[in-house]
């Protein structure tokens, strides 16, 4: 266990009371607008006090308001990453990357200047001014800043959110390579469910300054009880998925537990590991092996859960090998379908509505 957290804080007319524990790897933040995030992130900085609470990172305490133990941020050994990069202006990349060393305590995560620069690929771009630099560029180097700080975890909240699509797709692999690179645990505020399906290893759902539910992505994500809260456009199941090939139409062959299934635009070459999101509005459920059908994505499936939504939807848990598979299909088709716990049908996969952000590399 990394960062444990069990704080409570009152503003007018809003109430934090949250509670949870971030394991290694990526642990999410996911709420509404006003659910809480950032005001629970800016707590873990130090950069609020919170009216009560706990909070230790690998047993060290952070936090301990009743035995009157508030760290300042400098001496929590946080790597702190915002929505606006807040570099430097006057200083050029370099100067701004130096300035994350300057205060490092010795210890903390080994990481060097050069090793930095070369994971974020900032080589190019040591000499430019803040001003001159990409959104995505800017953020990589913010990055860069903080990692230079040698913390023992990196809190990130919305990182992403001041970028468009393209520059968002350009820093991702960046962010992948990240959590591979040195096993830093890091703590991520989004709203936006496609970068913390690529990237997360825990959600935490906050709700109304509260948290809802705390559980390993896979899991979370494919939870029909969920798909209301993620939102029914959103929710989706994650899997795992190898390369096994790319054919000339532009059709990636990926080996699943279930069998193979076939994805446009996929990127990565033969043999590697990739994370592929599967919306549940994607995926239909059959009772019997479809014939004649333009999909080429057929599954054998076992029903896991039948979700009744308030309005006419349905969302069905599948089991797919050992894969969670999510559908979200009409309450009248499951009703139709028959569909109960234990069933066996097949599950089809739209292959062209499978975005190409939604399919990351794998993260161990
Ligand atoms: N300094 C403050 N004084 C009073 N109320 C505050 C203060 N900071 C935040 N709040 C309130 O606390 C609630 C939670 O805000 P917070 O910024 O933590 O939410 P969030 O989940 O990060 O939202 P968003 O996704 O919009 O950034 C909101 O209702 C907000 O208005």
């Amino acid at each position: 266990m990394s960062l444990n957290v069990e704080i409570g804080h009152r503003f007018d007319g809003f109430t934090l009371n949250a509670a949870f524990e971030a394991p290694a790897g990526v642990t999410a933040l996911f709420g509404r607008s006003g659910a809480g995030k950032t005001t629970l992130i800016n707590a873990v900085a130090g950069l609020l006090r919170p009216d009560g609470g706990r909070i230790t990172l690998k047993g060290r305490v952070l936090l301990d308001r009743a035995a009157g133990i508030c760290l300042p941020p400098h001496q929590r050994r946080l790597g702190y990453v915002f929505q606006d990069a807040r570099l430097f202006p006057h200083l050029n990349v370099a100067a701004n990357l130096d300035y994350g060393t300057r205060y490092a305590p010795a210890g903390g995560t080994a990481m060097s200047r050069d090793d930095v620069i070369d994971l974020l690929g900032l080589a190019p771009l040591l000499d430019r001014r803040p001003r001159h630099l990409s959104g995505g560029e800017t953020q990589r180097v913010a990055i860069g800043r903080a990692l230079l700080s040698r913390p023992e975890m990196l809190l990130m909240d919305e990182p992403l959110a001041a970028l468009d699509a393209a520059r968002k797709a350009d820093i991702l692999p960046y962010l992948e390579r990240l959590k591979t690179a040195y096993g830093l645990p890091i703590l991520y505020v989004s709203h936006a469910l496609d970068e913390i399906a690529r990237l997360a290893d825990t959600l935490v759902l906050l709700s109304d300054g509260a948290v809802h539910r705390v559980g390993p992505i896979r899991s979370l994500l494919s939870d029909p009880a969920l798909v209301p809260v993620l939102g029914v456009r959103e929710a989706g199941a994650v899997i795992d998925a190898t390369v096994t090939g790319h054919a000339e139409d532009g059709l990636t062959t990926l080996r699943i537990a279930a069998g193979e299934i076939y994805l446009p635009g996929v990127q990565a070459p033969v043999g590697d590991s990739i994370r592929v999101r599967i919306r549940a509005g994607d995926v239909i459920v059959a009772r019997e092996r479809p014939s004649g059908l333009s999909s080429v994505n057929i599954l054998p499936v076992t029903v896991t859960a039948v979700q009744m939504g308030d309005g006419p939807g349905a969302a069905i848990a599948l089991d797919a090998a050992g894969d969670a598979l999510l559908a979200r299909i009409t309450a009248r088709s499951a009703r139709d379908l028959g569909l109960h716990v234990g069933m066996a049908c097949f599950a089809v996969l739209k292959a062209t509505s499978v975005a190409q952000s939604s399919i990351g590399h794998h993260l161990p």
